[in-house]
């Protein structure tokens, strides 16, 4: 590999990388192996995939964009309301097992069976898409929104991104969504879904500012063509 394309130590200092890794790491083993003793799996479930989302954010980033990784690569200083988001949805979590615990496990109910179903089908189908979309863009994909182009900064029409304008938007917004519905959450969902959905709305507005400044009409005609697949977002 050639010297430009390494990581810069700087800003990847080794022994911090190998601790931050060692601990998502460490939470997603510990979660992984308590599912088979605690009474509520789809908390040690969303533990484990809490850990394995960051941990894949700078693993991806450092094997497909190696220039551009950084510490910040595993996300986990993603702004205080999302720390909110998260601490807000293990109380709901847990005041609800403990207030409530009969309605939290009853997992032979039917409309619990298709909500929590239909989560590990968000969650799962969220990670793909946004691991997918990290390795498709490569060098043109960025934790922060890009206002100059850089030099290998090239369109990104194809893969994942032929179906998905923004598939790394796509899939943090459905795998949030799916976390809160395998707790059973109704609070927090609405609270992920509200936050997440202004967030990304605001996000891509800007973001397309800039892309149409970047590619000009090639970007329009993708735009129009492609649908970003979030509810209510064009
Ligand atoms: C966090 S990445 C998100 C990429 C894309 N919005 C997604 O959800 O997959 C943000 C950076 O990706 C760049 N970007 C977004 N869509 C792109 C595309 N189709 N081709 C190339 N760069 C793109 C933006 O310029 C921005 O700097």
């Amino acid at each position: 590999m050639p010297p430009a394309v390494l990581p810069d130590v700087h800003t990847n200092q080794p022994h911090r990388i190998a601790l931050t890794a060692f601990a998502l790491g460490g939470v997603t083993g510990l979660f992984l192996g308590l599912i088979r003793t605690v009474q509520l799996k789809a908390f040690s479930f969303y533990m484990a995939s809490l850990a394995l989302f960051h941990f894949l954010e700078y693993y991806t980033t450092a094997k497909y964009n190696p220039k551009q990784v950084s510490e910040d690569s595993f996300l986990l200083n993603n702004g205080i309301e999302y720390l909110l988001c998260h601490s807000i949805a293990i109380l709901e979590c847990f005041l609800e097992y403990v207030f409530l615990p009969r309605w939290k496990t009853d997992y032979k109910s039917t409309s619990h069976l298709v909500v929590i179903s239909l989560g590990y089908f968000f969650m799962i189908m969220g990670q793909m898409a946004r691991t997918l979309a990290m390795c498709t863009a490569g060098g043109s994909f960025s934790h922060t929104v890009k206002t100059n182009r850089g030099e290998d900064h090239i369109l990104i029409k194809q893969g994942i991104y032929k179906w998905i304008r923004h598939p790394s938007y796509f899939g943090f917004f459905w795998w949030a969504i799916g976390t809160q519905m395998i707790l059973l959450n109704p609070i927090s969902l609405v609270l992920f879904a509200t936050v997440l959905w202004k967030f990304f709305r605001q996000r891509i507005k800007f973001e397309e500012s800039y892309l149409l400044q970047f590619f000009g009409r090639e970007y329009y005609e993708y735009r129009e063509s492609v649908p970003a697949l979030i509810p209510f977002i064009e």
